[in-house]
């Protein structure tokens, strides 16, 4: 969470952790922590032996010295700038006995999901079991595709290997291979490679998602020791099932990063343009950067002369989510009102409407070079 284009040379700057009504709690870089707030942790820590439990459910469990809770200032509301989770933050005017502060600006974004809104996030862990429930293919290519349209980088753990033989790990590692993607196999029951994925989550803001009963939660208990804690005494925000709100908190992993959960899915829309869609295939991306088809338009169904072709396992899994993306392009035209399709979309498939996304909204198919040159312009404009 460093190397932040904009200076910030002698100014206090942290990560939004968590947002509810209009405060924020915000991780301040630890040096500058260090620096600055250690009189402050002794004041606060001796205020919460102190005082009765006030305190909103948005300050952290424990006393932490180097969160500090904050308000947007005026000016930032003014502009319509909007404070996300996973923000970075300048914070002014910190009153470190208090705990409290007040954001100043927001650094540019590198990344923006949508469900769950989460800014600069740098990677999505899924985690998918391997037996138990049963790994279905196309549900997991249905989630691939779906981290593949945020942009953001995939880790891919496949958990439960304790259920599996070496043989079987290493045909399901083939396999996915030949789709483009490296996979680790863990166990969070016989705690196996879980510190080979806590390095991987080292420095990051990781998003967790995957389906139902995979071990999200075990291995979230795992990762994070005192998450059980966390539940137990404050809202259970990291207990699943209890994600039927929008919440959305980056937890702080032991051994630095953050990672925030999802709620347990099925079944990701896939609400991209059937244009789009190929390009989400790594093994079929790769055929289009070294030739191209015959048409421009190609839907890469055995037009004449298509690069793609069909000589790929996951071709199957590609007409199928074709299908899907040409229905709700159609459904698109059909509206006018593109706010209202959205909820329509997730009530008429008949899917639970706090379903998480994981969309970037205004970023696909551009790189993050330009991504993040859009969003500076973007908060140049504002300012201006
Ligand atoms: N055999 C085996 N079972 C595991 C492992 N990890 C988790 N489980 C079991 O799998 C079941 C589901 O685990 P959870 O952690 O609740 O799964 P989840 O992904 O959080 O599920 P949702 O809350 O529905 O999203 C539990 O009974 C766990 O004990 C593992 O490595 N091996
Ligand atoms: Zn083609």
């Amino acid at each position: 969470m460093k190397g932040d284009t904009v200076s910030t040379a002698g100014q206090l700057v942290g990560t939004v952790l968590a947002v509810q009504a209009n405060f924020y709690r915000v991780q301040l870089d630890e040096e500058q922590a260090g620096e600055q707030g250690s009189r402050g942790a002794e004041e606060q820590r001796s205020r919460e032996e102190n005082s009765s439990p006030t305190a909103s459910s948005l300050e952290s469990p424990v006393p932490s010295p180097q969160s500090l809770l904050c308000t947007r200032r005026t000016r930032l509301k003014k502009i319509g700038q909007q404070v996300m989770v996973g923000d970075r933050v300048i914070v002014e005017e910190p009153d470190w006995s208090g705990g409290r502060g007040a954001i100043a600006d927001v650094l540019p974004r590198q990344s923006e999901l949508d469900r769950p809104a989460i800014a600069n996030v740098n990677q999505i862990l899924l985690v998918f079991a391997v037996a138990d429930p049963p790994l279905e293919p196309v549900q997991l290519s249905r989630f691939l595709i779906k981290t593949e349209s945020t942009g953001v980088d995939v880790l891919l753990c496949l958990n439960k290997c304790d259920l599996i033989t070496e043989e079987e790990q290493q045909e399901i590692s083939d396999r996915l291979f030949s789709w483009g993607y490296k996979s680790i196999f863990i166990s969070v029951q016989n705690n196996i490679n879980i510190p080979q994925v806590d390095e991987y989550l080292n420095n990051k803001i990781t998003v967790i998602a995957g389906p139902s009963g995979v071990g999200k939660s075990s291995l979230i208990n795992m990762l994070i020791p005192d998450a059980n804690l966390r539940v137990g005494e404050v809202s259970g925000k990291l207990a699943r099932g209890r994600h039927t709100t929008r919440h959305v908190e980056l937890f702080e992993l032991p051994s630095g990063g953050l990672l925030a959960d999802t709620p347990g899915f099925n079944q990701p829309d896939l609400n991209c343009s059937p244009e789009e869609l190929i390009y989400y295939f790594p093994e079929a991306r790769k055929r289009l950067e070294i030739g191209s088809c015959r048409f421009s338009d190609c839907l890469h169904r055995d037009e004449p002369d298509c690069v793609v072709g069909n000589d790929w396992e996951r071709y199957e899994h590609y007409l199928e989510f074709l299908d899907d993306a040409i229905a709700y392009q159609t459904f698109l035209k059909q509206q006018t009102d593109p706010e209202s399709t959205l909820k329509l979309m997730s009530k008429g498939k008949g899917q639970n409407q706090y379903e998480p996304k994981l969309e970037s909204k205004k970023y696909r198919r551009v790189s993050r070079r330009v991504q993040v040159q859009n969003l500076q312009d973007f908060y140049t404009d504002s300012e201006d």
